[in-house]
């Protein structure tokens, strides 16, 4: 692992580095979570402070079963959490009810993980327009706009397929494709890339920078491989349910 600087001062840096303050668009204090009670109780999140600011793309690695899915999860809404705050876009995910939660963030998250978990008996362009169906949109203009995505994404000559006639990094591409379709402000991907081999990874990888991240946007990614550091702007380092460093990432002059 690169070694970290552990100020949390580096936080109140810029995705550039360059010392202009950035608005905050996700904000964990205190954060703790355990699983499980009594004796077998296991504290995974031991008080997480994070900041991840519009406009950046948010690297989190760490050891194996350090808590990097869970710490995930909560800033997803999808965990309750035993103590700390969560702010999420402005919105104290803390205080919210769950179905409050649910549709919040149905309208403002976008996910991605390891496993593309796309619907086999769907085509991309049907999969793609699966949260906007579940909204509310009605199904004609759901799949209209999944399309335009799908080409977004270079898939425009796929749309019709089903997932068992596509290649890895191309069933990865219509999961970004649905995790983006909503115009999320957050998009938050748990190892997008380790099913898939390198240059395909790489291009996953440019395609959520590109697509995903926006001044008034940012992608957060838990990751292992070392291949894609270089589309980060910052990396938080979380072992052992504490984040032990967090630091911007050089880039190389070609990357
Ligand atoms: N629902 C659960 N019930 C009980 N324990 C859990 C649950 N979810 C996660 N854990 C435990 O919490 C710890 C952290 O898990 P987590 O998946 O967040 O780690 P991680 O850093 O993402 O690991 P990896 O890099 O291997 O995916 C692990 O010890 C795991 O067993």
């Amino acid at each position: 692992m690169t070694a970290m600087d552990g100020s949390s001062q580096s936080q109140g840096r810029t995705a550039e580095g360059n010392g202009a303050e950035q608005a905050i668009a996700v904000q964990v204090r205190g954060l703790v979570k355990s699983f499980g009670s009594g004796e077998t109780a296991v504290t995974v999140l031991k008080g997480i402070d994070l900041n991840v600011y519009f406009g950046e793309l948010l690297l989190l690695v760490g050891e194996s079963g350090g808590g990097k899915t869970t710490l995930l999860s909560a800033i997803a809404g999808i965990l309750d959490i035993d103590a700390g705050d969560l702010d999420v876009l402005g919105s104290s995910l803390t205080n919210m009810s769950p179905g409050t939660r649910t549709r919040f963030r149905g309208r403002t998250m976008g996910f991605i993980y390891q496993q593309f978990n796309l619907l086999p008996a769907l085509t991309a362009a049907e999969n793609v327009a699966v949260p906007l169906l579940i909204q509310g949109t009605r199904k004609k203009e759901a799949l209209s706009r999944g399309r335009l995505m799908l080409e977004r994404v270079g898939l425009g000559d796929r749309t019709e397929f089903l997932p068992r006639n596509l290649s890895g990094g191309q069933q990865q591409r219509v999961a970004i494709a649905r995790a983006l379709v909503n115009e999320p402000q957050l998009l938050v991907c748990d190892e997008p890339t380790a099913a898939l081999d390198g240059p395909n990874g790489q291009k996953i990888m440019e395609l959520i920078r590109d697509v995903g991240r926006a001044p008034d946007r940012c992608v957060i990614v838990v990751t292992h491989d070392s291949r894609i550091f270089q589309f980060g702007d910052r990396m938080a380092e979380l072992t052992d349910g504490r984040i032990v460093g967090i630091h911007p990432i050089q880039r190389e002059a070609t990357a």
